[in-house]
């Protein structure tokens, strides 16, 4: 399980979190949704340890990512599938991070077949790689440590139809096993399709966090732009 637990974070003046809470639990996909500039990459990169808050702590199974053994086998992250060397293949980086997470070589060849990436594509250098052959990249590695939570930015950016239905069903199966799965996005009906419970943030602030009704995107849209009014730009 994930948990958020009063956790606030100032850079200078800006509150980027501003005593956030909420759970996600074990075997269940989480949406995070808000506006840009909300806190959900904040709140992400601070799970996983790139940055720390001022306060409150963020866990996974009750531990600080620090405080983590492995942690590749707790969490898998992807917050910028763009942070990946042009000039290795997608099987080198795999090998590369699996090796550095004691990972049996063999799961490099698993993690490409969850994500659809074939054994020519891997064997391309990043480089020439499309925006959405990264996301799936950088979802392989993700799981690379066959982790019990998964911190997902953005993942759908870039995929096409074929490769979002791929990653949906990719989730729900890794959800359906147990894993804890918290994902930002800005694609509310694929959100509502996908996610059993959806957290909604604006300005660092946690607005809603609930259950949802997959055959009820409409309502989560609805709710959404309801409670994230003060931050649309065009309504100014
Ligand atoms: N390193 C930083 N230094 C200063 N301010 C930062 C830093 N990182 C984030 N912020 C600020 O914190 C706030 C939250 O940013 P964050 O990137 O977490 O939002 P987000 O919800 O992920 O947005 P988006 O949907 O655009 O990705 C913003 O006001 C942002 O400008």
């Amino acid at each position: 399980m994930i948990t958020f637990d009063h956790v606030t974070k100032q850079y200078g003046a800006t509150h980027a979190l501003d005593d956030v809470s909420f759970e996600v639990p074990t075997g269940s996909i989480t949406g995070f949704l808000g506006p840009n500039g909300a806190g959900k990459t904040t709140a992400m990169r601070i799970l996983l340890g790139h940055t720390r808050a001022t306060s409150g702590r963020a866990t996974i199974d009750g531990q600080q990512y620090a405080a983590i053994g492995n942690p590749a086998r707790a969490v898998g992250g992807l917050l910028d599938a763009q942070a990946v060397h042009p000039g290795r293949t997608g099987a080198e980086t795999l090998g590369i991070a699996a090796a550095m997470i004691g990972a049996d070589r063999r799961r490099v060849g698993q993690v490409l077949d969850l994500v659809g990436l074939t054994v020519t594509e891997s064997r391309r250098t990043v480089k020439g790689y499309s925006l959405g052959m990264r996301q799936r990249l950088g979802i392989a590695q993700a799981l690379l440590g066959a982790p019990k939570a998964l911190v997902l930015d953005e993942p759908a950016n870039g995929l096409d139809p074929q490769g979002i239905r791929a990653i949906r069903d990719l989730l729900r199966a890794l959800a359906d096993d147990g894993c804890a799965v918290l994902l930002s996005s800005h694609l509310l009906h694929e959100v509502a399709q996908l996610a059993d419970r959806v957290v909604i943030i604006g300005r660092g602030r946690i607005l809603e966090a609930a259950a949802i009704d997959p055959s009820a995107a409409q309502d989560l849209e609805n709710r959404y732009f309801t409670l994230t009014a003060t931050d649309d730009r065009s309504a100014a």
